[in-house]
């Protein structure tokens, strides 16, 4: 459901198993369809329940000798579904189909009698009202659904989760003023390692400064780092806000695992690289934090960074806070799974080999607001991604604090 949302896939497609125009599965029977609305009625989401039970309907039809799933069953959950979503009239008429096919059946004949003492004492309130001015008040008032045609928000007038689900479909393209000033261009750092392969950097945004490496990581690498974490893998946890304890959360769905450098040759050069790609130390910095999210996998809108009132992020790490994010791709994603900064309207799309790399902390020390970002729900395919996080300690040479909020971050461009 969540990823029905998050794309905007129509019902009548997913059944046929083909999302995004991609013809994926053989699709869904009405059985399916019927179990995907019963789920939905289980969380109380009747907007789902009535999409999926209508989709059993229809398919139903089409289906010669459909035996696990009844006409009259479907009506049942559909009808209660829809007085739900504020349609009575509809429930009722729907009730009475059922009827028509089991005269019997006691909850619709208790719900016959609840719907229609709704509709008419409806109609009696909206006798009185309409009395006062003489117009005619002898009909049942239709329930009249549609939509008013809405006008289109402007960003700030959106909601974060809307931001987020634009950004994860892909339908926002970066202003031509900011793209017009990013460049690519090869580095390498006064390295003479690099000087033979320099990195292939390509700014995403500039302020915050966030960028792409490319073929960063290579396939042996990936091949040994997910081997490695694979029977090490455990729900994603995330920490609590008060109390730093580790918890799981419905807003991070997906596996992960912890690599140290001593560990293997290609985990130690992986994490070596991060420091010549940031120029910073990775001697405080987490251990490698391998994550694979499956289809629905996500993590919603959130910062890498402790916030003030977060005293107890960290705190044992004893290296302060997260100055900087690599993430590393380890795979490409068929469809969704982008990284979304959802402040400053960007989408990054995975990319194997890549690596984005960003500044959590403005040069003065304090967490920067624009960093937010979010993990699209993979919607085909898998994700891989592995996370180096470096911290404040140690960077005083690399990254010199200052006392004003402007960043001072000079792009290295020797060749
Ligand atoms: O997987 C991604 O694209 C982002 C992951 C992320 O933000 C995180 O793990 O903190
Ligand atoms: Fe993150």
């Amino acid at each position: 459901m969540r990823l029905q949302d998050t794309y905007k896939l129509e019902t009548a497609q997913v059944a046929k198993g083909v999302l995004n125009g991609v013809q994926y599965s053989t699709g869904l029977t009405a059985s399916d369809c019927f179990e995907l609305g019963r789920q939905s009625y289980h969380n109380r989401d009747y907007y789902h329940t009535v999409l999926w039970m209508q989709e059993a309907m229809d398919r139903l039809q089409e289906e010669q000798n459909a035996t696990t799933t009844s006409k009259p069953d479907i009506l049942e959950y559909l009808a209660f579904s829809t007085y739900m979503q504020g349609n009575v009239a509809r429930a009722l008429s729907m009730t009475n189909e059922l009827l028509e096919l089991v005269p019997t059946h006691e909850r619709a004949l208790g719900n016959r009698a609840y719907y229609q003492k709704e509709i008419q004492s409806k109609a009696s309130q909206s006798k009185k009202k309409r009395g006062e001015d003489g117009q005619d008040d002898t009909a049942i008032p239709e329930q009249n659904f549609t939509v008013a045609e809405e006008r289109v928000k402007t960003w700030e007038e959106m909601t974060e989760r809307e931001r987020y689900e634009m950004l994860c479909r892909g339908e926002v393209s970066i202003p031509l003023e900011v793209e017009k000033n990013l460049k690519c261009r090869y580095v390498d750092r006064g390295i003479p390692f690099l000087k033979i392969a320099p990195f292939k950097e390509e700014e995403a945004y500039l302020d915050p400064r966030i960028v792409f490496y490319h073929n960063v990581i290579y396939d042996e690498e990936i091949e040994t780092i997910k081997r490695m974490a694979q029977p090490r893998f455990k729900r994603a946890t995330v920490q609590n806000y008060k109390t730093g304890a580790l918890e799981i959360a419905n807003y991070r769905i997906s596996k992960s695992a912890w690599l140290q450098e001593h560990e293997h040759k290609h985990v130690a050069a992986v994490s070596k690289r991060v420091e010549h790609m940031t120029s910073m130390s990775v001697e405080t910095a987490e251990e490698l934090q391998v994550v694979n999210y499956g289809i629905g996998g996500h993590y919603e809108p959130h910062f890498d960074f402790a916030r003030k009132e977060e005293t107890n992020a960290f705190k044992s790490l004893g290296t302060g806070n997260r100055i900087a994010t690599v993430l590393y791709y380890m795979s490409d994603v068929e469809q969704g799974g982008g990284t979304v900064f959802t402040a400053i309207n960007i989408s990054l799309w995975p990319r194997k080999g890549s690596a984005a790399f960003w500044y959590n902390l403005k040069p003065n020390g304090e967490g920067d607001f624009k960093t937010r970002h979010a993990a699209c729900p993979v919607l085909t395919g898998s994700k891989w991604v592995a996370n180096k996080w470096l911290h404040e300690r140690g960077q005083e040479f690399h990254r010199p604090c200052t006392l004003e909020n402007q960043a001072t971050d000079e792009v290295d461009v020797r060749h």
